[in-house]
């Protein structure tokens, strides 16, 4: 039965990563079973299991729960009697991908998730600009701004965004060569070819492609010869006026351990923030999800009221909020009964708790004047002693991080100020972050605190 499910669940891998992926990732995968909520697979080596586990792992429980078998977790372990492939070894797939020539043609991308395109993507005012960057980027044609770069708290559309990108590029120009990837498989790659001695053909490929599109950029900081390789490839694809697309969790100059000079290339294009969302994006999010899973479970009934209850109360992520919709229908489709609000709440009992663990304003203001040991009345008062003004600036800004709060929302609980000088003290700590180590410090400190 277990082995059924698994059954049609790779039959939809299948289309979703495409025959490539499929055949070497997928295929290799022995199902070992599922109890508990977590699906077991036996992979032939580590690195198959590493690599699937990093970037198909999302998917591959995402078909299971949708064949019926809802999954919260996948783990593989290696097969006992495979032995780690000596590098030279005859083996039906390479043990690990070498570093193809530029003129090979396949690009070493990471899969682009095919659910991840423009359609999908619901448009609201904290991702608007993004998504019209996005768009323009995905038109083709000589880049006008160079480097974009997508930057957002986490689960805010980054990635999804980078992948319609790519979807769009190779539907209107198939012959295009985009490459994505994330910054780990690219250091990844790197290391690789410095080790295999290619590295010569891994310039040569990287400085090919038409479109460089690169996740989560932050991971190269601190990490010195795969930021100097990193720069010089991105120098080389800016010099031929090649498209380039970065994302990251914060602003370049937010980056802590990142080389000045790469912070000041990345500044050079259009940079996006994608802000924290709002109720209505949310509840956009949820009808869109809903109305999917509506064809996927014909005859199922949600009550009104229930995806509005949701908008409100998830207010973290949208992987949080997307992870709610899919328990609730896999959930409601076994049970066979109607969602609705007393079902929600059952059903999601434990990311609604989580979700009421909301940081406000009022708790930042509190926790930013204990650690700088001033009064709370005088952090919200006028007072413009740069002791007393400075850790303001620090609670407007983690203000605007954490909470969605708009700026003359915030403005008001900071004794009525206008929203110009929230933004003005905002952007006072973003520069203050790259020059001064104390005030890094005390954020991630506080932050840490706050988040806990
Ligand atoms: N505006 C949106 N419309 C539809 N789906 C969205 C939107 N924003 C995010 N999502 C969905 O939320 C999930 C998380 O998004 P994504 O992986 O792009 O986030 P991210 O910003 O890259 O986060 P991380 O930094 O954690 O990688 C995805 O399934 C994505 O499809």
């Amino acid at each position: 039965m277990q082995q059924e499910t698994w059954g049609q669940a790779r039959a939809e891998l299948l289309r979703s990563v495409g025959q490539n992926n499929f055949v070497t990732w997928i295929e290799p995968l022995a199902f070992s079973g599922l109890s508990e909520g977590v699906a077991r697979f036996e992979a032939p080596t580590n690195f198959i299991g590493d690599w699937v586990a990093r970037n198909f792992a999302d998917q591959i429980r995402y078909q299971l729960t949708v064949a019926g078998a809802p999954v919260d977790r996948v783990e593989f372990t290696v097969a006992s009697a495979a032995r780690p492939a000596p590098a030279v070894a005859a083996s039906p797939r390479p043990a690990a991908p070498v570093v193809p020539r530029a003129d090979e043609g396949e690009l070493p991308g990471a899969p682009l998730d095919t659910r991840f395109t423009f359609d999908s993507f619901v448009v609201g005012k904290p991702n608007e600009l993004a998504h019209a960057a996005a768009r323009r980027v995905a038109e083709g044609g000589p880049a006008t701004f160079n480097p974009l770069f997508l930057y957002g708290g986490v689960g805010l559309g980054k990635t999804h965004l980078m992948h319609a990108i790519a979807h769009e590029l190779h539907m209107r120009s198939p012959e295009m060569r985009v490459l994505y990837l994330s910054a780990e498989q690219f250091m990844y790659r790197f290391v690789q070819a410095l080790r295999d001695k290619q590295i010569m053909n891994f310039k040569e490929l990287f400085r090919s492609v038409d479109v460089l599109m690169v996740d989560d950029v932050q991971f190269i900081a601190g990490k010195d010869s795969t930021q100097e390789e990193f720069f010089h490839t991105f120098n080389a694809l800016v010099d031929q006026n090649k498209q380039i697309v970065i994302s990251a969790d914060r602003a370049p100059g937010e980056i802590k351990d990142l080389e000045e000079r790469i912070k000041s290339r990345l500044q050079c294009g259009l940079v996006v923030d994608l802000h924290p969302t709002d109720y209505e994006l949310r509840l956009g999010i949820l009808q869109q999800k809903a109305e999917a899973y509506r064809g996927q479970y014909p005859g199922l009934q949600l009550a009104p009221g229930v995806l509005e209850f949701l908008a409100h109360r998830i207010t973290t992520n949208v992987r949080v909020l997307e992870g709610a919709l899919t328990r609730l229908f896999a959930f409601a489709s076994l049970v066979g009964r109607e969602i609705t609000l007393d079902l929600a709440q059952d059903c999601l009992a434990d990311i609604l708790r989580a979700s009421d663990r909301k940081v406000t304003v009022e708790e930042i203001q509190r926790r930013v004047a204990e650690h700088y040991n001033i009064r709370l009345s005088d952090l919200i008062g006028p007072k413009r002693l740069r002791t007393i003004a400075r850790p303001r600036q620090i609670a407007m800004y983690l203000a605007k991080q954490l909470t969605s709060r708009s700026l003359p929302e915030i403005g008001r609980r900071f004794g009525g100020r206008d929203h110009t000088t929230i933004m003005h003290g905002v952007k006072k700590v973003e520069e203050l972050i790259g020059s001064d180590q104390q005030i890094a410090e005390d954020l991630q400190l506080l932050r840490r605190l706050l988040e806990a």
